[in-house]
């Protein structure tokens, strides 16, 4: 079996299935472009919507973060069979994914007011993650899975782009993101790949 992952060298949409994938134990060959810059545009042309991330195996290609992770969570053990499970955790992660353009698209040049409307919407979406999590033992459907690598990814970027230890106001967010990065696998790559301001 051969994985491939292309991205970029930044936490943002593929830090929840890097993770995962370390845990699994699971060999991939990674490409990291530098910075947020493409090498050429020829790369760029021959995406299938232009974007990163893109996850291959034995030749064949996905796009799209959210499918990605869900496929690889099928291959991890990170994905429950039941359909009711499967919905709510798919509910989780696209609640997560509402978060992000409401801290990086803020349309606002004072950076103390932008500051303000990011900490807002952290605010309102993590004191609900809490709030979920603590519903779930700890976990958003119960035990581990995938939402909650997704979510423990999502900081991991929060930290790297808006360098707010967005996590620490949460106790129960804050127990799983300790637990993930010190699963086997995921706390070796932690320590190997640091991010400049984690
Ligand atoms: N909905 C896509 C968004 C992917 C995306 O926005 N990728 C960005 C990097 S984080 C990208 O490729 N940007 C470079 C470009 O658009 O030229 C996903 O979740 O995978």
């Amino acid at each position: 079996m051969s994985r491939k992952l292309t991205y970029f060298d930044v936490p943002g949409y593929s830090e929840a299935f890097r993770y995962m994938l370390h845990y699994a134990g699971l060999e991939f060959e990674e490409v990291r472009y530098q910075d947020k810059d493409w090498p050429d545009k020829a790369v760029k042309d021959a995406l299938p919507y232009g974007q990163l991330p893109l996850y291959e195996e034995n030749g064949k290609a996905i796009n799209q973060s959210i499918a990605i992770a869900r496929y690889v969570a099928s291959q991890t053990g990170l994905l429950p069979s039941d359909p009711w499970e499967q919905a709510k955790l798919d509910a989780a992660v696209l609640n997560m994914y509402d978060l992000f353009p409401k801290i990086n698209n803020i349309n606002e040049e004072d950076e103390v007011k932008k500051k303000a409307l990011q900490a807002e919407a952290l605010e309102y979406y993590f004191s609900r993650f809490e709030r979920d999590l603590k519903a779930g033992n700890g976990y958003f459907g119960g035990k581990l899975s995938w939402a909650d690598f997704v979510l423990v990814g999502a900081i991991v970027a929060i930290h790297f782009d808006l360098k707010v230890p967005v996590e620490k106001d949460y106790p129960t967010v804050s127990a799983l993101f300790k637990e993930i990065r010190s699963l086997k696998g995921v706390k070796e790559y932690v320590a190997k790949h640091t991010y400049e301001h984690i």
